[in-house]
């Protein structure tokens, strides 16, 4: 104010003190004022001198998991930083999780973590910012409507599963072999889409390929613009064709769900799935066709990728683990005797099975990591450590499903090891089950940003999973015993994808398909 008064009444002289005072004083508070820089003790390569933090990043993106390790073998009780392939981050023990799952999102925050790791204004993944909707919907909504959408589940898996098996047949030897990630990813996108936007959309195959393809070009556009320098993503940036490709999902979407937004009124019961229950709940800009089309698209994307995965991991287990496949069937058909059919109810009886793909998530985890936040406000940690503003904290997920102080046995492959665990304490039975999230159980995060959508991803699951167990036999190539690696790259692991595994109808149950 000063400085405009100087200059309106021509003291040049005046405003040429303000303006040096000003300048001195934001230089000594940038350095007097700077935050303490946290003291902990770092893992790998810092990201120092030239080249220093392409170099830090290109060491995690290769050598990740031995990072991640070698931290936990040191500070499993504390926390150490490592530069990972996007931003530095403390990892922190699972003993803090409790204190730091109780901060507002004003101080810990989930959003900004996602996206600033996912690159979000380069992929328009930034839309999460722009309102809770879709989460106030998957976690409410979604979640209480499961009973009445397990018919339609049960519908689409059926569908998905006679176009993309087709080709099965029943008799001795003549398995169909497909990849199995490629026929999982499809069979989940459908059932996904059906809860999402529901019929007849879900089938039409332009939203089916623009749902799939919006989830591959934002990956592809964080994925290449995530080892540059900042600088740099402005200029690689306008030759990535995912970059186009994103803008005409967009686009499709739109011109796709207008229409079908337009028709929907308000309320309507007649429609169960999540776009209904969207525009019901939708205020202010949420209500253009645009932003909804936009917010759909994201929650393909958040759902399809990590549902498929589970499903490729429980086959690939199984496919190993044969000998699990005959009580998970035995499961089924008494629940399908109690029940009279794939209802919620059945779903809930299939204790085994929620614990068998527990127990396949535990040993092929999604991630390095997971509980990834921003600190927007400093924290004081309980033990005294302060976690300053801008820093990013993680939790080592994979390792502490690894921890034998955690789990007994813990690279061996227990499949009714959660099933055991509720039926010897019904009391406890709750923090043992798929869904349940907790200090040593974080592979859907944990907090009030846990994800929305796993009692979802559950029944999804199950009912995915149950229905290959109970119809088909499935297997590895001839001569294959052992599952195929897991393929880790900088903090994500994957199953393969090109991992065959033959299909074949089982006589027994083969009129059940489509006969719902
Ligand atoms: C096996 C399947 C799934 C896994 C492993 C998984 C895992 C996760 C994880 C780890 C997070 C971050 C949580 C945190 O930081 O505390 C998350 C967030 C999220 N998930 Fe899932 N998820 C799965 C399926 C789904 C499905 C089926 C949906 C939707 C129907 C969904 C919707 C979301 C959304 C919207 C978020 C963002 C939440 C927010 O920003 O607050 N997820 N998920």
């Amino acid at each position: 104010m000063l400085a405009i008064f100087a200059m309106a009444y021509g003291l040049e002289r005046l405003f040429l003190y303000s303006f040096l005072f000003a300048l001195i004083v934001f230089i000594i508070g940038k350095i007097v004022l700077k935050p303490p820089r946290l003291r902990i003790p770092r893992i790998g390569r810092a990201p120092n001198g030239p080249f220093g933090l392409a170099k830090a990043r290109a060491d995690f993106l290769i050598h990740g998991r031995q990072l991640a390790e070698e931290g936990y073998s040191k500070y499993s009780q504390s926390m150490f930083v490592v530069q990972t392939a996007d931003m530095e981050r403390v990892i922190l023990s699972a003993k803090y999780a409790d204190e730091l799952r109780t901060y507002p999102t004003d101080v810990l925050s989930s959003v900004d973590a996602q996206c600033e790791r996912h690159l979000a204004s380069w992929n328009t993944l930034d839309v999460v910012r722009r309102s809770n909707l879709h989460v106030d919907v998957t976690r409410v909504q979604l979640s209480r409507h499961l009973g009445r959408m397990a018919r339609d589940l049960q519908d689409e898996v059926e569908h998905a599963l006679s176009s993309e098996l087709g080709p099965c047949t029943t008799g001795i030897e003549d398995y169909y072999y497909v990849a199995a990630h490629t026929i999982s990813l499809k069979v989940v996108s459908r059932t996904v889409n059906r809860a999402l936007v529901g019929l007849p959309l879900c089938r039409d195959d332009r939203w089916f390929e623009t749902s799939m393809g919006y989830m591959a070009d934002a990956f592809t556009i964080s994925g290449a613009l995530r080892p540059r320098p900042h600088v740099l993503r402005y200029f690689v940036y306008p030759f990535l064709g995912a970059r186009l490709r994103i803008r005409k999902h967009l686009a499709v979407a739109n011109r796709l769900l207008a229409p079908v937004i337009q028709q929907r009124v308000p309320k309507d019961t007649t429609h169960n799935d999540v776009l209904q229950w969207m525009i019901d709940d939708a205020r202010g800009r949420d209500r253009d066709p645009q932003e909804l089309a936009h917010k759909t698209l994201f929650l393909c994307l958040a759902s399809m990728s990590s549902s498929t995965m589970g499903i490729v991991h429980a086959l690939y287990d199984l496919c190993a683990m044969p000998e699990f496949i005959e009580p998970l069937r035995e499961e089924i058909r008494g629940a399908l005797s109690e029940e009279g059919g794939w209802t919620l109810a059945m779903i809930q009886r299939l204790k085994k099975l929620d614990s068998f793909l527990k127990e396949s998530q535990r040993i092929n985890h999604p991630g390095l990591f997971s509980f990834n936040r921003k600190v927007l406000k400093p924290i004081h940690l309980s033990d005294g450590t302060v976690l300053p503003a801008d820093t990013f904290i993680s939790m080592p997920t994979y390792s502490i499903a690894r921890d034998p102080s955690f789990y007994d046995s813990p690279n061996k492959f227990q499949p009714f090891r959660f099933y055991d665990l509720r039926q010897r304490n019904p009391e406890e039975a709750n923090r043992h089950q798929l869904t349940s999230t907790g200090p040593t159980s974080l592979a859907f995060g944990y907090g009030q940003a846990a994800c929305p959508g796993r009692a979802f991803a559950a029944v999804e699951m199950k009912m995915i999973l149950g229905h290959l167990v109970y119809l088909y036999d499935f297997k590895f190539p001839k001569g294959q015993t052992e599952r195929p690696e897991n393929i880790f790259m900088d903090e994500r692991i994957w199953p393969s994808r090109v991992q065959q595994v033959g299909f074949r109808l089982r006589a027994d149950t083969r009129n059940s398909l489509g006969k719902a």
